[in-house]
């Protein structure tokens, strides 16, 4: 039985990759537990499979996985030893999960912040850092204005978001991601693109904004500096983690 504080647990999962006639494993049988208001520091050498952990976490390879487990010839397949391992989220083992069971997990409980930004250009910046709410059937309200007022993004509102500087636009995304107090963060290498100056201010924004509401983060980056604002660190390497 899971505890509730629990946000992540991943038992005893592989995740393989096809390539030609060659089957790389990336995941090998790989624990770990993320639980509620705890901050980590992925890292792992290129190609470690950090990306594909997240992916995995967020449901974002969920398709291929799945058809993997009835089709062998699948380019991006789980392994088959991998029927034994479960991923569990916030007390519920997906196995069964559904696409509108991820997609409601995405909704509600997941903030994802990537390396590029990845905002909606048509958008200004209010109604980026709103998209989420209004997924939920909700709009702008107090807590998108201290998260705006935080981050320094109050004067830029009405802005299109293809307008602002590398580090305005993180600081959108991290905005976004927070809008709807998601209990996990999943960050891809998010100050990636920016200056050393902006990253301390992003990271420090990140965890100040997140601590309000015990958000757990999952963060992957390659800079120690970054790596020094989580709380633990996880090193994944041949396919497990490392602590
Ligand atoms: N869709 C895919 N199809 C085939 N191989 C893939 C796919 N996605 C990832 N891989 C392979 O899985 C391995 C892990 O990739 P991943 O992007 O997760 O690594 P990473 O640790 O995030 O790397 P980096 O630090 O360079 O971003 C790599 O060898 C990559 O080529």
């Amino acid at each position: 039985m899971i505890a509730p504080e629990q946000l992540v647990q991943l038992s005893g999962i592989t995740k393989t990759f096809v390539d030609g006639d060659q089957r790389h494993t990336v995941l090998n049988r790989l624990d770990l537990t993320l639980s509620q208001g705890e901050t980590i520091a992925l890292t792992g050498a290129s190609g470690s499979g950090k990306s594909t952990l997240l992916n995995l976490i967020a449901g974002f390879e969920r398709d291929d996985a799945h058809s993997a487990v009835t089709n062998s010839t699948s380019l991006t397949a789980y392994s088959s030893d991998t029927s034994s391992g479960t991923l569990t989220l916030l007390g519920q083992d997906t196995t069964r999960w559904k696409d509108r069971d991820w997609s409601q997990f995405r909704q509600t409980s997941l903030g994802v912040v990537f390396q590029q930004f990845n905002l909606l250009t048509p958008l200004n910046v209010k109604d980026n850092i709103a998209f989420p709410l209004r997924l939920n059937g909700q709009d702008w309200n107090p807590w998108c204005t201290h998260l705006a007022n935080t981050l320094g993004l109050n004067e830029l509102l009405n802005r299109h978001v293809e307008s602002l500087s590398g580090g305005q636009q993180q600081r959108v995304a991290i905005a976004r991601a927070l809008a709807h107090k998601p209990p996990l963060i999943l960050a891809d290498e998010p100050t990636g693109n920016l200056d050393q100056t902006a990253s301390m201010e992003v990271m420090r924004l990140l965890c100040e904004l997140a601590g309000e509401h015990k958000t757990s983060i999952l963060m992957v980056t390659h800079s120690l500096e970054c790596a020094n604002f989580m709380l633990r660190r996880w090193h994944l390497d041949r396919g497990k983690i490392h602590e």
